[in-house]
């Protein structure tokens, strides 16, 4: 079907002052739906003649078609470029042995609707093609050719389906601590009672400090009652009162072995009988909180000296108030389509998703653990709700220190708020001569005061995706993006082989991660360019990001930044009266740093290249960029490198 192009289409200023005999010129612009290669625009020449013309395959919308005829002579067309080429000659796979395939993906500078690529065939032949304005970069596009036919371009756009939904779990989700709230259980009381049994079994808790909420947080946490001097020591848990694998292990035997017998990972297998016995503990706490039964596992099939049982009771007991209602498993779980809405283009309601299935699933195989452990016993015990498994997991994710066991549960000491400006008060340490973790003032305290610590210097991403909770963006120390392999299949299939496994990658603005240290150093083998397998793996998982409705004032907000100040990330300042409110989202939050952590790889491997300055590039990761692009260098020259030989000289 031709589509007018009359309107469009004028005399050139060459045409009109040619005399009519000698040449006829035509400028005529492709129009916005034609499709290359297949629309016909039906061109007004003469008073009632129409000219047919094939919009070229190499043409794309915007750009001008002079058509020209000489006396006598038939119509030329030449199209006149609105964007250079891009020359994408380095990006060809051919199949092996087929000489009329070619393989290769749409770059990572492109603008679909209106760049054209040139493919260097051989020496003598190139093929333009024009890129989509359905594309996205990363895209696989197939090149064929029948015997002596043109080339042919199929532009392919990768579709992934998202797994199936957690079902069973929703229900169960949607109840956690709904029972102890309905009994009003006093959380504030039942803290004091922890402190007190603590104290009587051999641990210090300072008179100082009680549960309550103070500014600027206002949820509950640890205050100070009095003044609290830098210095002063806080809280003093020896070991035999951690909650680790291994003192499940010494407590529970039985149980221990026959998760030990269970076809799991070893690390799986320590988070999972963990979290078993701390939820029948919870049960049991149930039990005694809410119903005044007297129930206790650690007198009947497991057992505990008469202080760690007194300890681990009043614990658990505490641990009861707490519904998980903010923590994003549990609203993944109940309302999963919600959640991705949310959190799109972020991938990660598909984690939080996977993460509730998997919880009910570890569930049911501890389940089984547990019957065979016990098979032999007369007396079986209830069977423990999936409920108490869940929020004794979710407790074991938002609590667990790492002292010299990678999970431990401290009781007292789980009650510290991780500080929003990450300037902590209180720091704990595990002292290994004392086999005891204990807590210290690193600065004087007023009365009222909260005290808090650190949890760690993270994205917002990951303390999102462990406790529940963000950063003012203006306190994010990093930024993390995970690329997921199904998103980025055809890059992966172009630089690497199709039967590989496939790992996660996480990209890091702190420190270049072992799984991208991995695939670098494996694609660089292959003999492909890594420097350009990172840039197209980030320009492809960035473009929804730059797609999106819902961000767009955020990216907006981030361009007035940088055009103030070219390192700046200053988003939230810089965001109109009307969108104030999504800085205080945490899933925006989350979104903004997996945006600027693509941003910023983006940059370094501009920065590699000696694309872009420094000091054009996000500001506050130069010692990462500086290793990234000594990495991507090291690839370049030795043909390969290791976290260390990355690290870039700190500056004089
Ligand atoms: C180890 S607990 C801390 C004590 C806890 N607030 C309580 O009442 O028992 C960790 C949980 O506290 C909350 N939390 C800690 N620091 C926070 C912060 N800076 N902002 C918001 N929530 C925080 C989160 O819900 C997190 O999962």
């Amino acid at each position: 079907m031709g589509v007018r192009a009359a309107g469009a289409m004028g005399l050139s200023p060459d045409a009109e002052n040619d005399p009519p005999q000698k040449q006829l010129q035509l400028v005529v612009e492709v129009p916005k739906h034609a499709r290359p290669g297949v629309t016909k625009l039906a061109v007004d020449v003469d008073e009632g003649s129409e000219l047919h013309v094939l919009v070229p395959a190499e043409a794309v919308a915007g750009d001008r078609l002079r058509l020209t005829k000489m006396p006598d002579g038939p119509w030329t067309c030449v199209v006149l470029r609105s964007q250079p080429l891009y020359d994408v000659a380095n990006r060809i796979l051919q199949s092996p042995g087929d000489q009329c395939k070619l393989q290769l993906l749409v770059p990572a500078n492109v603008k679909p609707g209106e760049t054209k690529l040139q493919v260097t065939i051989s020496a003598d032949e190139q093929v333009q093609l024009a890129v989509p304005n359905y594309a996205s970069p990363g895209d696989l596009i197939e090149l064929h050719r029948a015997d002596g036919e043109p080339w042919l371009a199929k532009f392919t756009r990768d579709r992934y389906t998202t797994s199936q939904d957690p079902q069973k779990g929703l229900a169960v989700m949607a109840e956690l601590g709904k029972t102890s709230s309905e009994a009003g259980v006093d959380a504030d009381a039942l803290v004091d009672r922890l402190f007190t049994v603590a104290k009587e079994a051999g641990c210090f808790v300072s008179p100082k400090i009680k549960r309550g909420c103070a500014p600027p947080l206002n949820i509950p946490g640890l205050v100070a009652v009095e003044a609290i001097e830098e210095g002063e020591e806080l809280i003093r848990v020896p070991s035999r009162f951690h909650l680790t694998p291994p003192t499940v292990e010494t407590s529970a035997p039985a149980l221990a072995a026959a998760v030990q017998a269970c076809s799991m990972p070893a690390q799986r297998r320590g988070e999972a009988l963990h979290a078993f016995f701390l939820a029948r503990l919870l049960a049991d706490a149930q039990e005694r909180v809410v119903n005044a039964a007297g129930r206790s596992v650690l007198d009947g099939k497991w057992s505990a000296t008469a202080d760690q049982k007194k300890v681990w009771e009043a614990y658990a007991d505490a641990l009861l108030a707490e519904d998980f209602s903010y923590h994003p498993f549990r609203l993944a779980a109940c309302k999963p389509e919600e959640m991705r809405e949310n959190l799109s283009p972020s991938q990660e309601a598909e984690y939080f998703i996977d993460m509730a299935a998997d919880l009910m699933s570890l569930h049911e195989t501890m389940q089984r653990c547990e019957a065979d452990a016990y098979a032999e016993d007369a007396e079986a015990l209830p069977p423990l709700e999936a409920e108490m498994f869940l929020r004794a997991r979710m407790c074991a994710q938002t609590r667990v220190f790492q002292t010299c066991v990678d999970t431990t549960l401290v009781p007292v000491a789980d009650l510290l708020n991780h500080s929003p400006t990450l300037t902590p008060g209180v720091l704990w340490g595990w002292d290994a001569e004392a086999q005891a973790m204990i807590i210290t003032a690193v600065r004087a305290h007023s009365p009222g005061e909260e005290l808090l610590t650190t949890y760690g210097a993270r994205s917002n991403m990951l303390v999102y995706r462990t406790y529940g909770f963000t950063l003012h963006p203006k306190n994010e120390p990093s930024f993390t993006y995970i690329i997921r392999p199904h998103l980025v299949r055809p890059v992966l299939k172009i630089f690497m082989d199709n039967e590989e496994a496939r790992p996660l990658m996480l990209l890091e603005t702190s420190h270049i991660d072992d799984s991208l240290c991995q695939i670098l150093n494996q694609v660089t083998k292959k003999g492909r360019d890594a420097t350009e397998f990172l840039r197209l793996l980030c320009a492809r998982s960035r473009w929804a990001y730059d797609q999106d409705e819902r961000i767009r004032p955020c990216l907006r907000a981030l361009a007035k930044a940088r055009e103030e100040q070219p390192g700046s990330h200053d988003w939230w300042s810089h965001m109109e009266e009307e969108h104030k409110d999504l800085v205080n989202q945490d899933v925006v939050r989350v979104i903004m740093s997996e945006y600027l952590c693509l941003t910023a790889h983006l940059e370094a491997v501009d920065y590699a290249d000696e694309h872009r300055a420094d000091s054009e590039c996000l500001s506050g990761c130069q010692a990462w960029r500086k290793s990234l692009a000594k990495a991507l260098g090291l690839l370049k020259t030795a043909g390969g490198f290791s976290l260390s030989t990355a690290k870039a000289e700190s500056p004089k």
